[in-house]
C-alpha cells in the first residue's frame, strides 16, 4: 500500500480545437503528489487547469498523457478501484429536479454498485443537516440545500479521498460554516484525505495543511502552508507616534517607508535583511515617540499573488 492518496506523474490535457480557436494544453505535465490524511488546497487564477485536474481524476475527462494514481491504483489499469476511492463534490448544481435527496443518494450508491445494506442514506441525511427535507424534490431546495446534497451524493461510497471543487464559492457564512465543520469531521474522525480548490485564499490558509499553486497549465509551487508563507520574507511595522512625525527618515537600506491616511507610519522591510529593532531604532533616532506598533506578516494571498501576477 502506498502513502499517498493521490500520485500524478507528467500529467498532459490537450483540449482540441472548436471552430476558431486551436487546440489548448490546459496541462502541461504536471507532477503532484498528494499525502493521505491531509487538507490539500489546490489554488490558481481562473483558467489554470485546476478544474481539468479535478475532472480527470474524478474520471470526468480523459487525460492526454502521463500518469494518475489514486490510493495506489493506476486509473489505466484499476479504473474501477481507482474510481471507487474518489467522491467528487462538483462546483455546479448539477441535480435532478424531481429526485428528492433520498432518492438521489439512493441512485448514486446504485451506481457505485453499495449494495442495499451498505447504505448510510439516513446517517448521510443527517450529517448535511437534509433529514427533514428526505422527501423534498430538488428543485424546490434552496441553493444552500443543493450544494450540501452534492457533498451527500460524493459520499455515498464511503471514498477514502473527497474532492471539493470551490465548495463555498458564493455561499452564505452559515452554509460555509456548516460545511467546513463537516470537512474537518471526515478528516479528523475518518481520516479522510481532502482535496479542495477555493478562490477564498484565507479560508484555503486556515483548513489546508499543504498547497500547490497551479498556473498556466503548471505547478509553480508546493508546499506546507506555514512553509510557503515563510518564504515570503516581507514585513510589515506599523507605528502609532505620539505627537508630530517627520515627513521622511533616514531608515537602513531597503526599508520602506509610507505615511498612511490615519497617520500611521508603515515601514516595510525584508526579514532576511533588517530587523524590527533597527527600523524601531531609525524611527526613534529622528525624534518620533512611539505610542503604538503592529506588526504585519504575509499571508497566502501575499505568496499567490506574488508567484501568479504577471506571470
Ligand atoms: N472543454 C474544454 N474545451 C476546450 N478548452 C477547455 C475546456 N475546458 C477547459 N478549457 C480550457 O482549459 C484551460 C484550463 O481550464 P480549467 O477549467 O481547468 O481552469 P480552472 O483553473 O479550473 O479555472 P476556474 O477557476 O475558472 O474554474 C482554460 O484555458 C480553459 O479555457
Amino acid at each position: 500500500m502506498t502513502s499517498s492518496a493521490i500520485e500524478i506523474e507528467g500529467l498532459r490535457k490537450i483540449y482540441a480545437a472548436q471552430g476558431n480557436s486551436g487546440p489548448k494544453e490546459a496541462l502541461k505535465g504536471v507532477d503532484l503528489t498528494i499525502p493521505q490524511g491531509s487538507i490539500f488546497g489546490l489554488l490558481g487564477p481562473n483558467g489554470a487547469g485546476k478544474s481539468t485536474l479535478i475532472n480527470i481524476l474524478a474520471g470526468l475527462a480523459i487525460k492526454t498523457s502521463g500518469k494518475v494514481k489514486i490510493w495506489g491504483f493506476d486509473q489505466d489499469v484499476n479504473p474501477r478501484q481507482s474510481r471507487a476511492a474518489i467522491g467528487v463534490m462538483p462546483q455546479e448544481l448539477n441535480l435532478d429536479p424531481f429526485f428528492t435527496p433520498r432518492g438521489a443518494l439512493e441512485v448514486q450508491a446504485g451506481l457505485y454498485g453499495v449494495p442495499k445494506a451498505q447504505r448510510r442514506t439516513a446517517e448521510i441525511l443527517e450529517m448535511i443537516g437534509l433529514s427533514d427535507q428526505a422527501e423534498a424534490y430538488a428543485r424546490t431546495l434552496s441553493g444552500g440545500m443543493r450544494r450540501r446534497l452534492l457533498l451527500g451524493k460524493a459520499l455515498v461510497h464511503n471514498p477514502q479521498i473527497l474532492v471539493l471543487d470551490e465548495p463555498t464559492a458564493g455561499v452564505d457564512i452559515g452554509l460555509r460554516q456548516m460545511l467546513w465543520q463537516n470537512v474537518r469531521r471526515l478528516n479528523e474522525e475518518r481520516g479522510m484525505t481532502i482535496i479542495l480548490t477555493t478562490h477564498y485564499l484565507e479560508e484555503a490558509q486556515e483548513m489546508c495543511d499543504e498547497i500547490a499553486i497551479i498556473n498556466h497549465g503548471e505547478v509553480i509551487a508546493r508546499d506546507t502552508t506555514a512553509n510557503l508563507i515563510s518564504r515570503m520574507d516581507a514585513k510589515t511595522l506599523v507605528i502609532e507616534p505620539e505627537g508630530d512625525a517627520p515627513d521622511a527618515f533616514n531608515l537602513p537600506k531597503g526599508v520602506v517607508f509610507e505615511r498612511r491616511k490615519d497617520g500611521r507610519l508603515a515601514f516595510s522591510y525584508s526579514k532576511g535583511q533588517t530587523s524590527a529593532n533597527e527600523v524601531l531604532d531609525a524611527v526613534k533616532d529622528q525624534g518620533v515617540i512611539i505610542g503604538d506598533v503592529q506588526t504585519v506578516e504575509p499571508d497566502l494571498e501575499d505568496v499567490f499573488v506574488d508567484l501568479t501576477s504577471g506571470k
